[in-house]
Order: C-alpha cells, then structure tokens, then sequence
C-alpha cells in the first residue's frame, strides 16, 4: 500500500526491505518507511541512523526502546517520526480526544473505557493507538494507567477485538448512570495509514531532528 501510495505521488522506491534481506543499499535513498515487526524495527531504525537516511516508523510494540532510539537520531544528527498512526482522521481524533479529556477532568460520574478492533493477523495488543489515545486521557485528567480488560477504579480498561479483517476501528466512551458520551474513528480501509506516512516521508527530507504528525499536519 505504501508503495502503491508512493508511486501515485511520483516518488520512486529503490530499495525494499523484508525479513529476508540481507544488504541494503543506503545510497538512493532520500528517506526510509518502516512498517515491520516489533522485534525487527528498532533494528531497522539503528541502520537508517547509521546511514544518515531519515526514517518514518510506524511500527507498534516496540516503543521500551523509543528513547534509545531517539537518543541515537540525535547523535548521529538524523531526521526521525514515529507515529502509532499515520491516518490524518486519526491524528485530529487525537487532539479531540485530549480536548473531551480535559472537559471530562473533573466531572467524576463519568468513568472512561476505551475500544479498539483490528484484524485477526496484529500481533500487540492493545494496539498502539489505543495506547496513545490512553496516554492522552491520563496527561489530561487524573486516570494514572491504562489496563486490558478490568482495570481497577482511576486506570482505563481497554478491551481489544480482533475480527476479521477490520483496519481499525478506535471509541473512548465516558458513561454516567444517566447518559454516555462516545467518540470513534473508524478506518475504512489502510489507504490512509500510507497516505499519511508517505506525507509524513515528503515532510521530513532535508530537516534533523525528531518530530511527530502533529509537526508534519501542523495541528497546532
Ligand atoms: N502507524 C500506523 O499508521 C500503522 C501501523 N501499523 C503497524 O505496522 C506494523 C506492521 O503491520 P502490518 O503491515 O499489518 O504487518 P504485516 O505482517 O502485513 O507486514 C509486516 C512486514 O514486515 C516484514 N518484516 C518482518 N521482519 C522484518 C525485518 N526484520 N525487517 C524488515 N521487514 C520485516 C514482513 O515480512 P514477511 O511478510 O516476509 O514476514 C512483512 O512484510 C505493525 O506493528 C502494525 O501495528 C500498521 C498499520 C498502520
Ligand atoms: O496493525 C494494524 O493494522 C494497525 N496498527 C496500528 C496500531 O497498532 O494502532 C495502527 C492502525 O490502527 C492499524
């Protein structure tokens, strides 16, 4: 999909990257797009460090070695974003969600759950969306954690669905005894995560430093 997206925009792909690889040719790249396993990516980000290419991760479940990867971007004074979604929908569904969150603070009827449903094939869960919009909630309210399924009182239970072949489909849910409030981002298809993580690879060329898509969309 990133391929199919990349060459819609004229771009020109010189090198792909599997599990199998065993060279890789640094020297035509402009920029490097990382949609790999949690195990490989941290090793697929050192390499691009090394080789002065800036790389685009998009990669869930790897994020224990996130500062370690940021401190070597830096050393090597590389180009770096990490999204845990690249989808444009989703990266505004994130600013609301701290909005809502900041609105919700002090208002303890409502109790905070969150959703999320992907494929049968993901292998983390939950995934690293839901993590980000849990992060987003706790930086904004006084829920301290997150937790699969049955979270104690003051962390967030997230339940996670695997069905089919859904993209992801993503709701946060604040119920009180009387009513609820939800907000969902449904993605109807993976076009977007590519979309968004060849913008984010147009964006990056040229620059140094370690940067997220609120940098790249400008989201204030
Ligand atoms: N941030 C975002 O917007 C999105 C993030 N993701 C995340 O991207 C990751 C990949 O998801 P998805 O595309 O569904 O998974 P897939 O299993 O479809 O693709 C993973 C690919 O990585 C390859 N691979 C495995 N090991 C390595 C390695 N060491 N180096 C390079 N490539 C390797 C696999 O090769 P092979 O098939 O030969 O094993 C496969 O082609 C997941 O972590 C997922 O959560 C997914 C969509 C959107
Ligand atoms: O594995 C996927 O498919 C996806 N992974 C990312 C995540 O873990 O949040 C992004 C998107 O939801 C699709």
């Amino acid at each position: 999909m990133i391929e199919q997206v990349a060459l819609s925009r004229n771009h020109t792909i010189v090198a792909k990257v599997d599990v199998d690889t065993v060279d890789i040719d640094f020297s035509e790249m402009d920029v490097a797009i990382d949609f790999s396993m949690p195990s490989a990516a941290y090793g697929n980000l050192t390499k691009c460090f090394e080789h002065g290419v800036p790389v685009i991760s998009g990669t869930t479940g790897w994020l224990d070695k996130y500062d370690e990867a940021v401190a070597l971007c830096k050393e090597n004074k590389g180009a770096f974003i990490y999204a845990s979604n690249f989808s444009l929908g989703v990266n505004v569904f994130f600013e609301l969600n701290e909005y809502l969150a900041k609105m919700m603070k002090n208002l303890d009827q409502y109790k905070v759950s969150m959703e999320e449903i992907h494929h049968t094939q993901k292998l983390d869960e939950p995934s690293g969306t839901a993590i980000t919009l849990a992060e987003g909630i706790i930086k904004n309210t006084n829920y301290s954690a997150w937790k699969l399924e049955n979270a104690p009182a003051g962390e967030i239970p997230i339940v996670s669905k695997r069905i089919g072949t859904t993209p992801g489909t993503h709701s946060i849910d604040y119920s009180s005894e009387v009513d609820s409030i939800e907000i969902k981002h449904t993605a109807h298809n993976r076009e977007g995560f590519a979309l968004g993580a060849v913008i984010a690879a147009e964006w990056i060329v040229g620059k140094t430093g370690v940067f997220t898509m609120k940098d790249v969309l400008n989201l204030g």
